[in-house]
């Protein structure tokens, strides 16, 4: 295909999300249709319409226009993209621009021009101060491809030379001594030796940064709370090779890959339905808005409300409940987000304290979203 005629396949599955379909079903549908396009084609495809979605507003705003054309045309005109060079009307390529579009478009300004919900920006600015524009810019770009190295299977050094010799270039990642960014070979992560031996797993630096964070005192009864697909309970597992670790989660269809995940990484995890007993770890890594990590799923930004985020906030504080009541004593409560927002992290680490007073916070860590990593939250919490 034609860079043109790819940006016309990105017009039409933008056109199919804006009338309601979900990103990835659009793209599949596209796919269907069009057997002839090839895996580059399909990747930079892929690549437009995310980046559309990041910049849902701007583009917009920038195209004059509230549709995949529109977008297209905001998207190029901030890229700097000489429009008429694409806008051909060639076989498969988009219309030539009219004169409306060509002189249409406004600079987005506030909310629109930080390509997040008016509400939401109110809230950056509230909780972050002058760091709010530079998250919601980060928002905006693509997310690094991050790998963790799995130390029950090797070091760092072994796994940089293993995917070098198979065309993936790393390098060292400040936020984590596991974390290692993909600088060329992306996609060839997932079929590559390395990756399937389990030598590494696919990880952002500050999800594993939060497990870094948990002292170095090594428990022997770990509960991860929220396992999820247990990227959490094989990180814990390469951090505390001598314990037990359970997984657990209140849908417990969402754990079904952590066996075939665990026995690729070496590592023995239990899966619980029912989370009893006593742990000297509880760690819990809460459903959260993921504004940290919104640039891996631009729609859930859009989707988000103020509703949302209430209902998170009580589920998170009954989750701190149930799971506190499962630490044994002297133990260790982590609470985890990967939310920038005060109300599912500070706020609700102070809501926690303030009804549960004998507990108090060992270590709390923030990180915003950047070039090596998303933006998450963890505290460490125990009993007096
Ligand atoms: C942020 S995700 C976990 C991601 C996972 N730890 C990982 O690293 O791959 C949050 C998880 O919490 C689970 N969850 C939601 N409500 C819950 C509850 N009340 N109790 C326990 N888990 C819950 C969700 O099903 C979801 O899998």
């Amino acid at each position: 295909m034609t860079p043109e005629a790819r940006v016309q396949a990105a017009i039409d599955i933008l056109d199919q999300i804006n009338d309601g379909d979900p990103a990835e079903r659009a793209l599949t549908n596209w796919s269907r249709r069009s057997r002839y396009a090839g895996s580059k084609d399909r990747a930079a495809i892929r690549d437009l319409v995310f980046s559309a979605l990041r910049k849902w507003r701007s583009t917009a705003a920038l195209g004059g226009a509230e549709t995949g054309r529109g977008r297209m045309i905001g998207l190029l005109r901030q890229d700097g993209v000489a429009l008429e060079t694409v806008f051909t009307g060639n076989r498969f390529a988009p219309d030539p621009l009219r004169a409306e579009e060509l002189e249409g478009g406004t600079q987005p300004s506030d909310a629109a021009a930080m390509d997040l919900p008016d509400w939401v920006w109110e809230k950056f600015k509230s909780d972050l101060g002058d760091r709010a524009a530079d998250a919601a810019q980060v928002l905006r770009d693509r997310a690094p491809v991050t790998l963790r190295v799995n130390t029950l299977k090797g070091d760092v050094s072994a796994a940089q030379s293993r995917l070098l010799s198979e065309g993936i270039v790393t390098r060292a990642n400040p936020k984590s001594a596991t974390a290692l960014t993909v600088e060329e070979g992306q996609r060839k992560v997932a079929q590559s030796d390395a990756y399937q031996s389990g030598l590494v797993e696919l990880q952002d630096a500050s999800s594993q940064a939060i497990v870094d964070a948990l002292p170095d005192r090594q428990p022997q009864n770990i509960l991860d709370y929220c396992a999820g697909g247990g990227g959490k309970s094989l990180a814990l597992a390469a951090r505390f090779p001598d314990a037990r670790i359970t997984a657990h989660d209140a849908f417990s269809q969402r754990m079904k890959d952590i066996p075939a995940r665990a026995s690729r990484a070496g590592a023995t995890v239990k899966i619980a339905n029912k989370a009893e007993g006593w742990f000297d770890l509880v760690f819990c890594d809460v459903p959260c808005s993921g504004s940290g990590t919104w640039r891996r799923a631009p729609e859930a930004k859009w989707r988000f409300s103020p509703d949302d985020l209430q209902d998170l906030v009580e589920t998170q504080a009954e989750i701190l409940r149930i799971a506190s009541e499962l630490v044994s004593e002297g133990g260790l409560l982590a609470y985890a987000t990967c939310s920038i927002l005060d109300d599912e992290n500070t706020k609700q680490i102070d809501r926690f304290l303030a009804d549960n007073p004998q507990w108090h916070v060992v270590k709390s860590e923030f990180y915003l979203p950047d070039t090596d990593g998303d933006g998450f939250f963890v505290t460490i919490l125990t009993r007096d």
